[in-house]
């Protein structure tokens, strides 16, 4: 376990890389909640809300702004929801209204294409994510390949960290790193990570990967720490963090990116965002955009306490109502099972079988 209690000096290599990658921040923020909000927006999102929380992010100085449909690229089906406007009219939109940030766009390999890679350059994307599960880095490599072949910054996500330990993402994060991603992220997709959780994650990739790549951490916010675990990966070497503005992501959210900034800080943590103006912004521009609070309620906690992943939430709860069982249980049945991303039909199964159970109880 570690005993940091203050942020880690870095090594001088890997500043060298953070300027090199940051603009001379001391981390570099990505607000995902144009991605990852749009699990809880259902995807939803118009062109003109994008527009606006674009110009919002990028007025208060976050230098990175995610957008894609809440699964990726080519996420927009029947298994994960229909987008209301296609994801890449909402990446051009972005990149027309930001002034200074990059736009981010999120891909997994098998759901989104090389070509969707392409379309979203063109429509002005800058920074290509490409997503796997934490133990199949190596469906990303041709992938990686190819953004950088684009000219395209990559990074990637080994998603639902919490599963394996540090010692099993660190060679996944190899895999990435020598494939072409210049920052390996440690991804809490179930917000089931606490603490030392994430600083001993996050010291493995670093380790690892050395100046080869930098390391960023993705936090959920199901058990009320993402911004505890935001300020412990930084300490452990991170220097990237994601954020979403007002928690506008899947399950209760992400990192809220307005809270982040203010401890940032406070604790001496240079991000480059003006608090003022994305407090501002979350209150007056992203909260009118968001069907409803990101909550930390019952459903939320079991996905953190079983480890299950955020995105399953809003499935969890149309099964739950459809069949008149708990969509708690489910949730908690699923972190169980260790469903993963592209399981979501499974959801059904357990929603099923809770009703054959209820009824039984019942005696129906
Ligand atoms: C694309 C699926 C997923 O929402 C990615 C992510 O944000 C996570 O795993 O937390
Ligand atoms: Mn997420």
């Amino acid at each position: 376990m570690s005993t940091n209690v203050v942020l880690t000096p870095r090594d001088p290599k890997l500043m060298a890389n953070a300027r090199k990658y940051s603009d001379a921040l001391d981390i570099r923020i990505t607000d995902s909640s144009l991605r990852d909000g749009s699990h809880h927006k259902r995807h939803q999102f118009t062109e003109d809300e994008v527009r606006a929380i674009v110009g919002a992010l990028d007025e208060a100085g976050v230098p990175v702004i995610e957008v894609t449909h809440g699964d990726g690229l080519g996420g927009s089906s029947f298994n994960y929801g229909f987008s209301k406007t296609p994801e890449q009219q909402l990446i051009k939109a972005a990149a027309e209204t930001a002034k200074r940030a990059k736009i981010a766009f999120l891909m997994l390999p098998g759901l989104g294409t090389k070509d969707d890679i392409r379309a979203a350059q063109d429509n002005g994307g800058q920074i290509c994510r490409i997503a796997t599960h934490c133990t199949e880095a190596d469906v990303s490599i041709q992938h990686f390949g190819l953004a950088r072949d684009l000219g395209l910054e990559t990074v990637g996500f080994l998603m639902m960290s919490h599963s394996q330990p540090p010692e099993v993402i660190a060679k996944q994060a190899r895999i990435m790193a020598d494939a072409g991603c210049q920052c390996v992220y440690v991804v809490d997709s179930a917000g089931a990570l606490v603490l030392e959780d994430v600083t001993v994650r996050v010291e493995a990739l670093v380790a690892e990967l050395g100046d080869d790549a930098q390391v960023g951490f993705h936090g959920h916010e199901n058990l009320d720490i993402a911004v505890a675990n935001s300020v412990n990966a930084i300490r452990a070497g991170a220097q990237q963090i994601d954020g979403s503005i007002r928690r506008f992501g899947a399950g209760a959210g992400n990192t809220p990116t307005e809270a982040f900034v203010g401890v940032c800080d406070k604790l001496g943590i240079t991000t480059g965002v003006d608090f003022m103006k994305i407090a501002d912004a979350a209150q007056d521009v992203v909260r009118p955009a968001m069907p409803s609070e990101c909550l930390v309620d019952r459903s939320a906690m079991m996905m953190g306490y079983a480890g299950c992943y955020s995105s399953f939430l809003k499935h969890a709860e149309g099964h739950a109502e459809r069949y008149g069982v708990s969509a708690a249980a489910i949730l908690l049945e699923a972190g169980s099972r260790k469903l993963v991303g592209g399981q979501e039909d499974q959801l059904i199964d357990i929603a099923l079988e809770l009703k054959k159970k209820q009824d039984a109880n019942a005696g129906v």
